[in-house]
């Protein structure tokens, strides 16, 4: 592998709330690291998390061009920091998944012939046919669901095909919206990018190719393949492939940066733009995930990612080119129901304390003497259901447990929810699995130990901040190393490591294997009972 010494790379995150950017040199040191926050930094958009929520509460979108203005405050900010742009070797990123941007026809030879003497934004205000774009949190599309799904035979021929089962965030869902509700605006398009794609097209000065891991967030990619689905593409909208243009594995180079940069930021004319990708798929090349490794990611809502080799397509989770391994998968889990409800069971039944929390999950049993519970205080997505159900050693809904059963049958079911669901996606658990936990509950140490115990595999913790960010840059450097031809695990294997932080009791998988398959046939009966 080439040596590359005094070198940088970028990674920068077209977020929901932010534009973000971190720098690291080629020993993977994070030597810069800033951000524009919209809603603060751009108050003139009049934005609340970065979005506009429309009155009918369904529709959710982001002014394009303030995106475009927060990377030239963020450049502008780097360069008043005195950033050395001139070490930059190669560039990468990530955007928010699954929100699109349109281009007006002429908008290329905008982008091709921008004046360093300008900002981005001055030469770019009447570049988008729709202005107002459709981000991930929108959910207006549920009739274009519903007609991808009629059209292709079902939700389970949509999620083999794509990945995932029709979701109303799903770009293609809303790009057929766009289609129908604003027609005009559609024919006065050239190309439609995703906002991953559109950060590339800024650094290119041309349109670029959509890459294979964000284009599995549209349902238009076949994730086999790893090309367009023709079926998804007519059942969407029509000439869509010529809008949308290629799909390209993640890891390749899209161009050498645009002269724009060069002239206005003193950028290295050298520096390579590699395809941007997913935020989420981002954050897995960020943390490093490993075949056979699951990150389980601690927050307000649970989010689970998975390195899959042979993908199970489900109407739950989602499966998505890998970033870093052309040949494989990876998938994400969204759990609603995840902090708020270990805080309202430690407050109820922990006085809530995380001291008297972890204490109490230490002296009761492992596997809570049969005792189940599945807690959705609100509507839950894996799966959809709601409400709080117990069970005893015999399976018989029960109305309460003790103070210290509820504990840890929550904890428990939390995360036997998730092996179930993880397995469900065709992620096998074995002798060489690791589970890495990050987010604000990896630092409780008795959670970590039931997490372990669950999943009958050793838990390591890191807090990676800025994932997203820092998996663009680790996968600059990967395009710039050679991309197919070097392993992306050979790029970061000098990363600083994850801290071991809980192995598996030894009855650990004799305790659980049962208890996940009661768990598993109890949360179908919940589902079943709701939706009959
Ligand atoms: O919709 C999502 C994933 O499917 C979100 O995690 C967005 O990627 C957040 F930007």
């Amino acid at each position: 592998m080439e040596k590359v010494g005094g070198q940088y790379f970028l990674g920068f995150d077209f977020s929901t709330q932010q534009i973000k950017v971190i720098a690291i040199d080629d020993s993977l040191n994070i030597i810069h690291e800033n951000a524009v926050k919209f809603d603060t930094d751009l108050p003139e958009y009049k934005t609340s998390g970065g979005v506009h929520i429309h009155d009918d509460k369904l529709t959710v979108t982001s002014p394009t061009i303030m995106w475009v203005k927060a990377l030239d405050i963020l450049l502008d900010k780097m360069k008043c920091d005195g950033f050395d742009f001139q070490k930059v070797s190669a560039l990468s990123g990530a955007g928010q998944q699954h929100g699109s941007v349109y281009w007006r026809k002429g908008a290329e030879e905008t982008l091709k012939s921008l004046q360093a003497g300008k900002p981005l934004h001055e030469q770019l205000q009447d570049s988008f046919s729709v202005k107002d774009s459709p981000v991930w949190m929108d959910s207006s599309t549920t009739e274009q669901c519903k007609n991808l799904e009629s059209t292709l035979g079902g939700a389970q021929v949509v999620a083999d095909i794509t990945g995932s089962r029709a979701y109303e965030r799903f770009t293609g869902n809303q790009i057929a919206q766009v289609y129908q509700k604003q027609a005009e605006a559609y024919n006065n398009t050239e190309r439609i990018s995703l906002v991953s794609s559109f950060g590339a097209c800024l650094f290119s000065g041309h349109y670029t190719p959509i890459d294979d891991s964000d284009g599995s967030g549209m349902n238009l990619m076949d994730i086999h393949s790893r090309k367009w689905s023709q079926e998804c593409l007519q059942a969407s909208a029509p000439n869509l492939e010529a809008l949308l243009g290629d799909v390209v594995p993640s890891h390749t180079v899209v161009d050498t940066i645009s002269k724009y940069f060069v002239e206005r930021y003193n950028l290295n004319p050298d520096c390579k733009v590699v395809a941007f990708t997913g935020d989420n798929p981002a954050s897995v090349a960020g943390m490093r995930l490993k075949k056979g490794e699951v990150i389980i990611s601690l927050g307000t809502s649970d989010t689970l990612f998975l390195w899959l080799e042979e993908p199970k397509p489900a109407l739950e989770g989602h499966i998505f080119a890998n970033p870093c391994d052309t040949k494989e998968y990876m998938a994400l889990l969204c759990f609603k129901n995840g902090s708020l409800t270990r805080e309202r069971i430690r407050d109820k039944d922990a006085g809530g304390s995380w001291e008297k929390y972890a204490e109490v999950l230490k002296s009761t049993p492992r596997g809570n003497n049969g005792k189940i519970g599945i807690y959705f205080d609100v509507q839950e997505i894996t799966p959809s259901a709601v409400g709080c159900h117990r069970f005893n050693e015999n399976n018989q809904k029960v109305d309460g447990f003790s103070n210290a059963e509820e504990v840890r049958a929550l904890v428990e079911g939390q995360f036997i929810a998730k092996r179930v669901h993880a397995e469900n996606l065709g992620f096998n658990i074995g002798p060489t699995t690791r589970v890495l936990a990050t987010g604000g509950a990896s630092s409780n140490q008795a959670m970590l130990q039931v997490i372990s115990d669950v999943f009958n595999a050793p838990v390591y913790i890191q807090d990676v901040a800025n994932s997203a960010c820092l998996g663009g840059a680790y996968r600059a450097k990967h395009g710039y190393m050679g991309g197919e031809t070097v392993p992306f695990s050979d790029v970061v294997k000098d990363a600083p490591d994850f801290t071991c932080a809980a192995k598996p009791s030894q009855d650990a998988d004799k305790v659980y294997t049962p208890l996940v398959a009661r768990y598993k046939a109890l949360e179908e009966r919940i589902v079943k009972e709701q939706t009959t």
